[in-house]
C-alpha cells in the first residue's frame, strides 16, 4: 500500500494560493495615512522606484481628491514607466472617480464602508444606495479601460448576506477585483478563513486582502486569507498607516518565503528589504524596531549557550530564516553569563588560538564570572581570551 503522508497536500489546499499571490504595496497610500508621514514628491518617487525594484506587482497611492498635490504626485507616479502597476483609492462617489481616471492609473480601489457602525456614522448610506452607487462607478471607471477593484470598508463588523450580496452584484458587473478589509483589526485567523472560503464560493474575481494590525494578526491574517483563496495582499512597509498600521511588507515577505522559497525569492528582491525598512524609517522618522521581521537588529542574533551550540553546527536548528538570502549577518552573541564552551571555543578558532577542550572551558567559566557583573563586549572577550591563551 502506498504511503500517505500526514502532511501531504489536504483537499483544501487545493484552494491554496500561497505560491500564487501578488502584493498591493500601499505605503503611498495606507502608509500615507501614519502619523509621522509625509512624503514630496521626490520621496514618493524614490519609494515607488525602490519598491518596483523589489518587484511588488502593484503600488497604491492616495486619491486624487485627497489634495493638488497628491492629484499631481500620482500623475507623476503613472509616468515613471514602472513594472508594477499603478493604483489609486478613492471614494464610492463618481466625483472621485472622475478624477481617478484622469491621471493615468492602470487600476482604481473604490471602497465604501458596509458595517452598521460606517454606515450610520462615517457616509450614512444604506445597503441599496451602496449598491446602486457602487454600478455606476464600477461601469464608469470600466468604460474607461481601467482595472476595478471594489471593496468593503470594515467587512469583518459588516453583515454577511449583505456582504455577499453586494459582491456577487460587483462580480457581475465584472470588477477585476473584489476587496476585503479589516479595517479595525478585529478578526483572527479562523474567522479569515471562513469568510474567505465562503467569498470564494460566490465570486470569480480576484479576491484582494486588507488587515489592520491592533490586536497582532494581521501577517497570520494575510497568510491565512491566501490559504483561503485570496489572491492579492496589501502590504505597507514597516507596517505603517493609520493607528498602529496594517501587514508589514518585509514581515508577510518572511512568512511567505518559510512557506515557498523558492516562489517568493523568485519573484522579490529579497536582499532589498534592509534598505527599504531603512529609507522608509528615515522618512517617517521612527527607529526600526528591535524585533521587527528580518532587519531588527537582533533577528537573526542568538545568545544562550544551548543555541550557539547547535547553532554553530547547523543554522536549520535555531533558524527558519536563512540570514543571507535577505543579505543579512548571523551573530552569536558570547559576553554574557549564558554562554557555553561551545560558543566560546567557535570564538578561540576564530582568533587563530590553540586550546584544548578543558582550558576552553576554563575560560569560558571565567567570562561568566565576569559576566555576572556586567555583560562584555567582543573586544573585552577577545581580549580575555588572548591573555588567557598567553599565560597558558
Ligand atoms: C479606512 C480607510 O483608510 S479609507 C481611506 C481613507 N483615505 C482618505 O480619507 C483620503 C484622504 N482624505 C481626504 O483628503 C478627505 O477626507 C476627502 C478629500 C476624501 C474628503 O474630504 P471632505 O469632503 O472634506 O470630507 P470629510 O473628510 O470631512 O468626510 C468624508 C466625506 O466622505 C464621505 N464618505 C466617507 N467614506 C466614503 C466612501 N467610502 N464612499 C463615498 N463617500 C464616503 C463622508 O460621508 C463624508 O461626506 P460629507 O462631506 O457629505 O460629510
Ligand atoms: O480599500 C480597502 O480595501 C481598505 C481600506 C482601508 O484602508 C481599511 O479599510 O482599513
Ligand atoms: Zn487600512
Amino acid at each position: 500500500m502506498e504511503y500517505d503522508s500526514p502532511y501531504g497536500n489536504k483537499y483544501a489546499d487545493l484552494l491554496s494560493n500561497v505560491s500564487n499571490f501578488n502584493i498591493i504595496e500601499s505605503t503611498l497610500r495606507e502608509g500615507e495615512q501614519f502619523a509621522n508621514a509625509f512624503f514630496s514628491t521626490e520621496t514618493k518617487i524614490k519609494i515607488a522606484k525602490t519598491l518596483d525594484e523589489f518587484g511588488v506587482e502593484y503600488l497604491e497611492l492616495t486619491s486624487p481628491a485627497a489634495s493638488e498635490q497628491s492629484l499631481k504626485d500620482l500623475c507623476a507616479i503613472t509616468k515613471l514607466g514602472l513594472k508594477a502597476k499603478i493604483l489609486t483609492h478613492t471614494r464610492c462617489h463618481m466625483d472621485d472617480a472622475r478624477k481617478a481616471v484622469e491621471t493615468g492609473v492602470n487600476g482604481i480601489d473604490v471602497v465604501i464602508g458596509t458595517s452598521s457602525y460606517l454606515r450610520t456614522f462615517s457616509h450614512g448610506k444604506d445597503m441599496d444606495y451602496i449598491i446602486k452607487t457602487a454600478g455606476e462607478v464600477i461601469e464608469f471607471i470600466k468604460s474607461k479601460g481601467i482595472e476595478v477593484r471594489f471593496s468593503s470598508e470594515d467587512s469583518f463588523r459588516s453583515d454577511l448576506v449583505d456582504l455577499l450580496n453586494l459582491y456577487k452584484t460587483v462580480d457581475k458587473l465584472g470588477v477585476n477585483r473584489v476587496g476585503i478589509a479589516d479595517t479595525v483589526g478585529c478578526a483572527n485567523p479562523r474567522q479569515v478563513y471562513e469568510l474567505i472560503h465562503t467569498l470564494r464560493g460566490v465570486v470569480s474575481c480576484d479576491i484582494e486582502c486588507h488587515f489592520h494590525n491592533d490586536t497582532g494578526c494581521a501577517i497570520a491574517n494575510a497568510y491565512t486569507a491566501l490559504e483561503a483563496g485570496a489572491t492579492h495582499i496589501d502590504t505597507s512597509v514597516l507596517g505603517i498607516g493609520e493607528r498602529n498600521g496594517i501587514t508589514p511588507l518585509g514581515g508577510f515577505v518572511a512568512k511567505m518565503y518559510v512557506a515557498d522559497k523558492r516562489y517568493v525569492s523568485g519573484k522579490y528582491k529579497l536582499e532589498m528589504l534592509r534598505e527599504i525598512d531603512n529609507m522608509i524609517a528615515e522618512e517617517v522618522e521612527i527607529g526600526i524596531p528591535f524585533n521587527n521581521y528580518i532587519t531588527g537588529f537582533c533577528a537573526f542574533t542568538h545568545k544562550a549557550g544551548i543555541h550557539a551550540k547547535a547553532i554553530l553546527n547547523n543554522p536549520s536548528t535555531y533558524e527558519i530564516i536563512r540570514p543571507e538570502d535577505f543579505g543579512m549577518t548571523r551573530y552569536v552573541s558570547i559576553g554574557h553569563r549564558l554562554t557555553g564552551w561551545n560558543a566560546v571555543k567557535d570564538r578561540v578558532e576564530q582568533l587563530d588560538l590553540v586550546m584544548t577542550d578543558d582550558e576552553i572551558k576554563a575560560v569560558t567559566q571565567k567570562i561568566k564570572t565576569l559576566a555576572d557583573i556586567k555583560p562584555l563586549g567582543i573586544e573585552e572577550v577577545d581580549t580575555l581570551l588572548r591573555n588567557y591563551h598567553r599565560e597558558l
